[in-house]
């Protein structure tokens, strides 16, 4: 979502941001399933990097996150780092980001639950099985995939934040009890789900197709399966970028 849009916020404005990151997701997943499994990349005896300890992909997360630091990543509320210890400040003007969000929202941060699910269940759904060698571009598609990821589950700070302003009469009694039990039942849209899950495997068909001339080319063979997309939202990025909504909410009035 443009800055600028922050301040008039809708329900409408953000999902809109939602459907458009579904694009970004699922383009991200394609261009990894490019790719074979390339298990060294995971493996810390692998790439014996001098004064490093840890796989070829931590090196490139951890550097790749330090640089985008520098260069004001991390300053952007939408974002957040996989690596967040010790990176070094941003060293560009500050852009003074509109203040949204509860300033506790700040403290969520549930990437290590995203990268485990990533490595652990999703990547090895949708890659094929080998090694091709291609070691840092698996890294760098991989940190893709799960940037597009972490970003659209996070999202679901503003998500909340904007329901309760349009429903705060009813969210604040929950908060309060710290109910979440309640909240998960004010934030569920069924509707909007399982849209959601029907949208993401319609992409992954339109743009996962072989695109040829003259024929009808290979119907029905994608470049990643639309049921593993429709999977990952209805398994993981649904379930989580909800959890975000509660953690959030739950602090709302602190
Ligand atoms: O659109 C919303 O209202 C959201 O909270 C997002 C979302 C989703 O992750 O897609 C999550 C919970 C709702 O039940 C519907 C959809």
């Amino acid at each position: 979502m443009a800055k600028a849009e922050h301040n008039n916020v809708t329900l409408g404005m953000v999902r809109d941001s939602l459907i458009r990151q579904e694009d970004t997701i699922v383009y991200s997943l394609i261009e990894r399933a490019r790719f074979p499994l390339n298990p060294p990349t995971y493996d810390p005896s692998y790439a014996s990097i001098p004064g490093f300890s840890g796989s070829l992909l931590e090196f490139f997360v951890k550097q790749t996150e330090a640089v985008q630091a520098k260069a004001g990543r991390y300053d952007n509320p939408e974002e957040h780092p996989f690596f967040p210890d010790n990176l070094p400040p941003s060293l560009v003007p500050h852009y003074k980001y509109p203040e949204v969000l509860h300033p506790a929202a700040m403290s969520i941060n549930i990437n290590k639950l995203i990268w485990d699910m990533y490595f652990n269940k999703l990547l090895p759904s949708f890659v094929s099985p080998g090694d091709d060698e291609n070691y840092a571009l698996t890294a760098a598609r991989d940190l893709e995939c799960l940037q597009a990821i972490s970003r659209r589950i996070h999202y679901g700070k503003l998500v909340a934040e904007v329901k309760f302003r349009d429903e705060r009469k009813d969210y604040e009694p929950a908060i309060r009890a710290q109910d979440r039990f309640t909240l998960t039942n004010l934030l569920t849209f069924t509707n909007v789900e399982e849209a959601v899950k029907k949208r993401v495997a319609k992409k992954a068909m339109t743009f996962g197709q072989e695109v040829k001339l003259g024929d009808d080319g290979d119907k029905g063979k994608y470049k990643v399966d639309p049921a593993i997309v429709s999977g990952l939202y209805a398994d993981w990025v649904i379930p989580l970028t909800k959890e975000v909504e509660i953690d959030y909410l739950l602090r709302r009035l602190n």
